[in-house]
């Protein structure tokens, strides 16, 4: 299998609303979209999750073009490789980065099943028709806003809600969230918004039986992590702290979580979520597969990964229509009764539009 040709997207896109995190808000969806060719002429797609600021981690959709035209891919380009897993084997003398290593070797994992001619599921080793997803809901004006929202995608039948938080919206959202709702699978996400000093309001929390809590404290610490776990009955999963096998193995050890959150872009791409995928399932810590806002291409990657059967929980890839007035694959991600259908055809199984493409391509660049 080789890359050919390479097809760099620029892209921007209005999401339907704006979403807020404890970081901050936005509407418009910069990221880079990467279309891998073979010598045939076939191509296979990735995407870059980076966003437009390093509000998340450190990376920008602009350190991202950088780097793959710099590095990625000049490293990949007519390199024979006889399996996916080579790419982040090539790309290993490159610090983090994760994001873009990881648009470039989404596309070649797509590439790979469609030239066996299975689904990406298949060929990642994932075995479920069907999988089950939540919802994310970003900070609101007002309680009541938010309950209107849980309200809608209750109803629409999503197996969960995760609630974003920061201080100042937190206990008292998280209450009348459980009063209005009492038997429905409920979480809350802090991206990184609270310390060590915030414990006993975090440990409110703990009445409103969450499945978790995740990424309250810093995003790089596992220590401080591992004393929150001790002291919370609701488990900690974590998100932002998470870049690699290697710190899923020592939040693990240091028990920092009892959950973890897979995002394909922050730990640099399939093979590596697989690896976190297996040792987790070996030391019985159930998975989910995290969102990134994504595209429909991102979206059937994450998808074909949760198929694999250590994704016990339900992740954050909803419907396309969720996000996007319309999405660039044909047919879009639908969900119903909290369900996504797998697709069956080979590759990511969802037909990138050209023409919508186009309409949200900011600047292209073609390398070859
Ligand atoms: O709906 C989605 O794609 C996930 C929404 C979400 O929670 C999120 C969105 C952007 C950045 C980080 C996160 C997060 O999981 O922390
Ligand atoms: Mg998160």
């Amino acid at each position: 299998m080789k890359v050919t040709e390479v097809v760099l997207r620029h892209m921007k896109m209005r999401m339907k609303a704006p979403f807020t995190t404890s970081f901050g808000t936005f509407q418009d969806k910069e990221f880079l979209l990467l279309e891998a060719k073979d010598e045939n002429g076939v191509s296979g797609w990735g995407e870059s999750v980076a966003f437009h600021s390093p509000w998340y981690n450190e990376e920008t959709l602009k350190t991202n073009w950088h780097m793959l035209e710099d590095f990625i891919i000049p490293n990949l380009l007519n390199k024979e490789m006889q399996h996916p897993d080579e790419v982040s084997e090539t790309l290993s003398y490159i610090r983090k980065n994760n994001m873009a290593k990881s648009a470039f070797e989404g596309a070649v994992w797509e590439l790979y099943a469609k030239q066996k001619g299975i689904p990406l599921a298949k060929a990642l080793g994932g075995t479920a028709n069907e999988i089950e997803v939540g919802i994310s809901i970003g900070i609101q004006d007002s309680i009541d806003e938010l309950l209107n929202l849980i309200d809608e995608y209750v109803k629409e039948g999503y197996k969960r809600i995760k609630v974003k938080i920061k201080p100042g919206w937190d206990v008292e959202v998280m209450r009348e969230v459980r009063k209005h709702f009492p038997d429905v699978a409920l979480m809350a996400d802090a991206n990184s918004a609270y310390t060590l000093e915030d414990i006993n309001l975090l440990k409110q929390l703990d009445e409103f039986d969450l499945m978790m809590i995740e990424q309250p404290l810093a995003s790089d610490d596992i220590i401080d992590h591992a004393v929150l776990q001790r002291e919370l009955i609701t488990p900690v999963c974590l998100d932002e702290s998470i870049h690699s096998y290697e710190d899923a193995r020592k939040a693990i050890e240091l028990e920092s979580c009892k959950i973890i959150n897979i995002k394909i872009g922050r730990v640099g791409g399939l093979t590596e979520s697989k690896k976190i995928h297996d040792l987790c399932q070996e030391r019985g810590i159930p998975v989910w597969c995290g969102g990134m806002l994504e595209s429909g291409i991102g979206r059937a990657h994450n998808i074909a990964l949760t198929t694999l059967s250590n994704f016990i929980m339900p992740g954050d890839t909803a419907a396309s229509s969720r996000y996007w007035e319309k999405d660039l694959i044909d047919p879009e991600v639908t969900v119903e009764d909290g369900m996504i259908k797998v697709p069956g055809k080979p590759g990511l199984g969802y037909e990138p539009s050209y023409e919508t493409i186009k309409q949200f391509t900011v600047f292209e660049k073609s390398f070859s």
